[in-house]
């Protein structure tokens, strides 16, 4: 069963003269233990979709299933929407968007607390999932303390703290160079396999484009063709 799985979904912005067609009837559908990219021009849609599939965004018309449940269906199906973000989403964005008052385990506990964990598990989890990073040394610096690539490891691990079953990350890797870049992609494959997310990857970064299982590129808000690069 896909984690991910959309049927016909449209979204379009404002009206006659000034409307903007976003999606145009995107299917697709995404497995467990699956590291995905999305790609295509600006403009081309994919931060709308992966707005969508992060439920921030309501589309037009269309279905979408999440972990198996039906989400999505001409109007959302969940008056929680927020919960379903705090508990299967997670979200890694280009600028780490770190909070810049709070420590690197601070920035990921947040994510727990949030959720409503106690204090003393969201630490716990938040210093586990450092050490899963490989960043446990920097727990307790600022954000402005670290370098380009830490940062983006403590996002990545904010990411993680609920277990989420989809990681949606948009440009994680085009503010570091090509070592820090293929750093994060092992990461992410990692967490793909070992906690059998599915991972979606906005991106224009030509030099990560062998990491992934699949590609799809979208082109004036359409799907425009998949291709599969599983050896
Ligand atoms: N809130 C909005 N209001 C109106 N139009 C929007 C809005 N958000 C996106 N659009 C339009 O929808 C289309 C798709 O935008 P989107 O941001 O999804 O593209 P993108 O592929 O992510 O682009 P980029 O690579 O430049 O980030 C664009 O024409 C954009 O101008």
């Amino acid at each position: 069963m896909p984690v991910v799985e959309i049927r016909n979904i449209s979204k379009h912005f404002g009206e006659g003269s000034t409307r903007v067609d976003a999606l145009r009837d995107v299917s697709l559908d995404i497995h467990a233990g699956t590291v995905i990219g999305l790609r295509g021009p600006s403009g081309s849609g994919k931060s709308t979709l992966l707005n969508v599939i992060g439920c921030i965004l309501e589309p037009n018309s269309g279905t979408m299933t999440l972990n198996g449940e039906l989400v999505y269906a001409q109007k959302w199906l969940r008056h929680d929407l927020r919960r379903l973000r705090l508990e299967k989403i997670g979200f890694i964005f280009q600028s780490h968007n770190l909070l810049p008052f709070l420590n690197a385990w601070e920035n990921v506990a947040i994510a727990n607390i949030l959720a409503g964990k106690s204090q003393a598990m969201a630490r716990k989890r938040a210093i586990e999932l450092l050490a899963y990073l490989g960043v446990q040394k920097r727990s307790g610096a600022m954000p402005g303390q670290l370098s380009g690539g830490e940062a983006q490891r403590i996002a990545i691990a904010r990411a993680l703290a609920n277990d989420p079953r989809i990681i949606l990350a948009d440009e994680p890797t085009a503010a570091l160079d090509s070592q820090r870049a293929g750093a994060v992609m092992d990461l992410l494959r990692k967490v793909a396999e070992e906690h059998r997310s599915a991972v979606i990857v906005v991106t224009h970064d030509e030099k990560i484009f062998d990491r992934f299982d699949r590609i799809f590129t979208l082109r004036d808000g359409a799907l425009e063709r998949t291709e599969s690069l599983a050896a």
